[in-house]
């Protein structure tokens, strides 16, 4: 109960006025938005309940799966500023290209989020509570006249529960068929997500990619308390040809008479330390210590789960618990494979899909069922898991409104975010109550110090551990789920000149190698406390910002030691992801830009010898001038706040210093060097002249030296050369890299000295003033100009790499007339990109800032550089 006297602070609503952050791909996205927190229970208890925020989302569905052991929810919600949000295009102004898509994008861009929560049905008054304070019912259903609200709901309980809906919110439950919702959610999920299903064998968990033409049938095996098997002919086609009372509620039920075990996940954890040699009997145990070959069993096969205890003369409480709950799992897990197995035989399937919250992600029980589905189909089929697994029927229950907003979605328009609140189940925690500003960031603290406790791994692992089976086993994660929030952009493109976009893998390196993945969270964590002061100084060194940065570097340690632990928590990881990841996490904590300042004062550094770039670039032969504006991009790529060594380098010297030194030790050949067919493509031979390029697609990377002494004389140059430039810059920053926004600026400043540039950006319609000169083109270049354009766009992207699965509608439009793609840096031509094919002519210039990267990749050492050029086939 509230306590009336302190109704002030009770019903306080909390006011740091978190400055809403511009997120990814068109996203915005208040992550720990505390407008409407409010204090539950007695205020003067030590540490009354807190209720989640009520974030200023615009809930506009919820579903429900009511199930015997588990409450599934999922909801969508879309903020209000999705759709006020002003795309690059609005801010300059008249766009070039494209206009009519982004106006579309703008008014109904559709995108949103979807969540998933779960709760225990036996506390549905918790989920219940969950759902009233976050007004989840109310924007949920389209009240038509007269009726009340409804709400889809599937699973036993929407018939079980329905009044003590309409008693305590006041709505009613429009029931969805079980098995209809189970199809409808596995259905949407293998299609529209990218790498939902996984095998897992011996441990390792590998994403299978689904031919979207090639998928049915398949069996579908559901794991709940009971055990659903169906086979699934098609969208809407299907039927449950088995099932087994034998499932989830019988290991959770036996389990708890047989340990006293309170918890599920403690019941898993549990099983970690058990031994199956001390309740199971052996075929070794029955034939004396020998195998029965003749049948194909060996002596450490299981000849009868529990059988050991019929010889023994022990009581319940002789045995460990640990060892009764590790062969209970095993019994119930294996059975299942097999019963599984039997059916995908008896109707020739050779798909199938496990889901269901009786997995829980574990690895033992994946394991035994992938063994068993292997060992009876002689391995001709292999079991898959899904990483949505128990939220299938709540997600068929939500696709089940007839505008769910979801319609057709594709894999390239939803991305997957991690944020520190979204596995928190039941939505409380603890804390005092709220009375100043200092008082609501303790609030925050404790919110996400609760949020990383819960996704923080469970940290008993027996490794290297085997059953006598060999299966092997590996810890459990406590209460995280497995799954993010779904960001639905429904803006976002597959760039269209990529050669082979269902090949395409934009990560050079593959995360899933460990010795890969432990390097990179090594060097994430070990840069870290830099970035929090970068943090931290970026927003004025206050006492908020470094609170803030405490909760950054805590919340961002959560998630690399959550890695380090279960590489595949967070589905199949590149580089790219984990890059972005970071700034993801800085944005949660309301850091709009870490290296604001920094990018700032590089910009204005260089602009400072751009002029005299220029002159001197101009005094040139033409040959010359192409090389050595390519050897100063690569120059000038030194500068990068993402590369440890670089950062080190830094303190040594001034920026001018730094690329000039950089420039001296340049040599060619470079360790990647295709500079002569590109200067041939583009200058020609003697007699013979080719056509310049049409339009160049140049993708960015750092702010300073970077951009202004190495990608605008570049830019210049195709300029000249008559080739329209289109500058890509990142819709959101990222390290130091030069956002499409601080483009805008950077070439504002620019065109001042130079007037190729100028006039080219006149004709793009960036700047407006055509006789805004101070300074004339200091190259004194005696050609008329062409009047090519020189315009910006937003990738679509807020990391420091590119996957061209996903990019900003703006781009694609711009990539139709393209015929040269040119990739900057490390992040997109490197670590990403390096091996992607294009339709048109690409090159990619890098300066590789990392030793072990420049091993790995070009047999070479660092600062080595990259100038690859492939033409178009
Ligand atoms: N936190 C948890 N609490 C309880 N059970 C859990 C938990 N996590 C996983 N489980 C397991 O998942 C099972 C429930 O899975 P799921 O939610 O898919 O089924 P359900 O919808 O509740 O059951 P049914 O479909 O048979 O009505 C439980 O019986 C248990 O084995
Ligand atoms: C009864 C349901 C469908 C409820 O989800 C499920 O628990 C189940 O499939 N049980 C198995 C029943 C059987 O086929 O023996
Ligand atoms: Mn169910």
């Amino acid at each position: 109960m509230n306590n009336k006297d302190n109704e002030e602070e009770v019903e306080i609503e909390i006011e740091i006025e978190m400055e809403e952050v511009v997120q990814k791909k068109n996203i915005v996205r208040p992550q720990l938005n505390l407008r409407g927190a409010e204090i539950q229970g007695n205020y003067e208890e030590k540490d009354p309940t807190i209720l989640l925020p009520n974030q200023s989302d615009d809930i506009s569905h919820l579903a429900l799966d009511i199930g015997g052991s588990l409450i599934k929810l999922v909801y969508f919600s879309r903020h209000e500023q999705d759709r006020s949000k002003k795309s690059l295009k609005d801010t300059i102004g008249s766009s070039s290209f494209n206009s009519r898509r982004n106006i579309l994008s703008a008014t109904s861009s559709g995108g949103g989020r979807l969540h998933f929560v779960n709760f225990e049905t036996r506390k549905i008054n918790e989920c219940l509570d969950f759902i009233s304070s976050k007004q989840l019912h109310l924007g949920s259903s389209e009240i038509s006249s007269g009726n009340s609200a409804t709400i889809k709901a599937t699973g036993g309980g929407a018939f079980k529960f329905a009044d003590l809906f309409k008693e305590k919110l006041g709505v009613s439950i429009d029931k969805e068929d079980e098995m209809d919702a189970l199809v409808a959610g596995a259905n949407f999920l293998l299609k529209a997500i990218s790498h939902e299903a996984f095998t897992h064998v011996g441990g390792q968990k590998e994403f299978v990619q689904i031919d979207h033409d090639d998928l049915y049938p398949y069996l579908l095996v559901n794991i709940g308390s009971g055990v659903s098997i169906i086979k699934v002919d098609g969208d809407g086609t299907f039927e449950r040809v088995s099932g087994t009372n034998v499932g989830g509620g019988t290991f959770w039920g036996l389990g708890k008479l047989l340990t006293k075990c309170q918890s599920f996940d403690e019941l898993l954890e549990m099983s970690q330390r058990g031994d199956i040699k001390a309740v199971d009997m052996f075929v070794g145990d029955i034939y004396g210590g020998m195998d029965y070959s003749k049948i194909g069993l060996s002596a450490t096969n299981i000849a009868s789960s529990f059988g050991k205890a019929i010889s023994e003369n022990k009581e319940l409480e002789d045995y460990r618990p640990e060892d009764l709950t590790l062969s209970l799992l095993r019994m119930i897990s294996y059975n299942i494979g097999q019963i599984a197995y039997l059916n995908a035989f008896r109707f020739g399937i050779k798909r199938i899909f496990f889901g269901g919250f009786f997995i829980r992600g574990h690895a033992y029980t994946m394991n035994t069922i992938s063994n068993a589905f292997n060992y009876w189909s002689k391995g001709e089929a292999q079991a898959m898991f899904l990483r949505h697994e128990g939220f299938l029927g709540a997600l068929g229950a939500f696709l089940s409104y007839e505008k769910h907003g979801l319609d057709d979605l594709m894999p390239h328009q939803l991305v997957e975010r991690f944020p520190m609140g979204a596995p928190y189940v039941g939505g409380r925690i603890h804390g005092p109550p709220i009375r100043d500003l200092n008082e609501k960031i303790t609030w925050m603290e404790k919110f996400v110090q609760k949020g990383t406790e819960i996704i923080a791994p469970v940290p008993i692992v027996l490794k290297g551990i085997r059953d006598p089976e060999g299966l092997a086993r590996s810890s459990s994660k406590g209460d995280a789920l497995n799954v993010g929030v779904l960001h639905v952009v429904p803006t976002l493109e597959v760039f269209p000149l990529l050669a082979d976009p269902k090949m395409y893998d934009p990560n050079t390196f593959d995360l899933s190698d460990q010795a890969e993945l432990k390097y990179w969270l090594t060097i994430l964590s070990e840069v870290l406390p830099d970035l929090v002061d970068k943090a931290v100084a970026s927003e004025g060194g206050t006492d908020v910002a470094k609170r803030k940065g405490d909760g950054f570097a805590h919340a961002f340690s959560a998630h690399l030691a959550r890695l380090m632990e279960e590489p595949a928590a967070y589905g199949k990881l590149g580089l790219a992801n984990l890059l972005e990841l970071r700034e993801d996490c800085l944005r949660e904590f309301q850091f709009v830009d870490a290296y604001k300042t920094i990018k700032q004062r590089e910009n204005e550094a260089s602009l400072v010898v751009f002029p005299d770039l220029l002159m001197e670039l101009d005094s040139m032969t033409e040959e010359n001038r192409l090389h050595s504006v390519i050897e100063g991009v690569l120059a000038a790529n030194i500068f990068d706040w993402g590369s440890r060594a670089c950062v080190d380098l830094y303190h040594n010297g001034s920026i001018i210093e730094i690329y000039r030194m950089s420039r001296n030790k340049m040599c060619r050949p470079w360790r990647v060097d295709d500079f002569d067919t590109f200067r041939d493509r583009v200058l020609g031979s003697a007699t013979e002249k080719p056509k310049p390029h049409r339009r160049a697609l140049l993708f960015v990377d750092n702010s300073g030296a970077d951009i202004v002494l190495g990608m605008l004389p570049l830019a210049r140059e195709l300029l000249r050369r008559g080739t329209e430039v289109v500058l890509v810059g990142n819709s959101l920053p990222a390290l130091n890299d030069a956002t499409a926004m601080e483009l805008l600026e950077i070439l504002t400043e620019a065109s001042k000295y130079c007037d190729i540039l100028r006039k080219a950006a006149e004709a793009g319609g960036l700047l407006m003033d055509t006789t805004a000169t101070t300074m004339k083109d200091h190259g004194g270049c005696k050609h008329t100009i062409p009047s090519v354009p020189l315009t910006v766009v937003e990738s679509g992207c807020g990391g420091p790499c590119i996957d061209f699965r996903q990019v900003s509608s703006e781009l694609a439009a711009a990539a139709s007339d393209a015929d040269l793609v040119i990739l900057e840096g490390m992040g997109r031509a490197i670590h990403t990109n390096f091996n992607a094919h294009f339709k048109c002519d690409a090159l990619k210039l890098a300066m590789v800032k990392n030793q072990r990267l420049a091993e790995k990749l070009l047999k070479g050492n660092i600062y080595d550089c990259v100038c690859r050029f492939e033409p178009a086939d």
